[in-house]
């Protein structure tokens, strides 16, 4: 079997999967969301990004049978104790609105000084794949990227907080970086480089 599932609804994250992973395990047929039938997905409940792409994928292979891989990811900022963490899709209400959540973070932050606006992207790779007779292995990975929080939105690349985080080292935001300059130093890069080759030899086993 060579098909993967991707367990996401974030269109943006789902290309920046499927980019990174086809490097590594190439000859691989992605599939998301729209290429299965219908399921619910499940609502991202525990204090942890491990916890939730755990949940998420787990769910996916309940409902699809496949491989899946699923991600939990968010911005931890420093001066506000690693918040929006988990909470980060939904930081500015249920709407998933990048835009707002953007503007609310610059405001939280208005008086922070420069030097205190420090954090990093961080995110969980959970993949889980059925074995024997309704039995599920599951494998978590973890990447973080750090950086500091500017003070204006710039850029139109990747998603979410890319607009206002600059990565230690860089001078452009992820929002202003090629593609694949943003997968050689994210937190999405890194882990799912980690998970590649399990992903790779499950594949082949199946
Ligand atoms: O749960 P799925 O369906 O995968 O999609 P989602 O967008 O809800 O994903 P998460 O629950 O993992 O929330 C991650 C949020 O964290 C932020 N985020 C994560 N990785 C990011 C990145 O590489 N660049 C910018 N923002 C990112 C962004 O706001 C995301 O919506
Ligand atoms: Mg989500």
């Amino acid at each position: 079997m060579t098909q993967v599932f991707l367990a996401s609804r974030n269109a943006k994250k789902l290309a920046e999967m499927q980019r990174i992973l086809a490097v590594y395990v190439p000859d691989i047929e992605v599939l998301g969301l729209d290429d299965v039938a219908h399921y619910d997905e499940p609502a991202e409940t525990e204090p942890t990004f491990e916890g939730n792409a755990l949940i998420k994928a787990r769910v996916a292979v309940e409902a699809t049978g496949l491989p899946s891989l699923a991600d939990d990811s968010g911005l931890c900022v420093d001066a506000l104790n690693g918040m929006p963490g988990v909470l980060s899709a939904r930081w500015s209400g249920t709407a998933k609105d990048d835009r707002a959540n953007n503007e609310l973070l610059l405001a939280q932050l208005e008086d922070v000084p420069d030097e205190r606006r420090t954090a990093r992207f961080r995110c969980a790779v959970a993949f889980a794949y059925p074995v024997g007779a309704g039995g599920v292995t599951e494998h978590v990975v973890h990447g973080e990227m750090p950086g500091h929080v500017i003070r204006e939105m710039r850029g139109d690349g990747g998603f979410g907080y890319d607009v206002l985080f600059v990565a230690d080292g860089h001078d452009k935001t992820s929002a202003e970086l090629p593609p694949d300059e943003k997968d050689a130093i994210s937190h999405r890069g890194k882990a799912l480089r980690e998970i590649a080759p399990v992903v790779a030899d499950v594949l082949v086993g199946l």
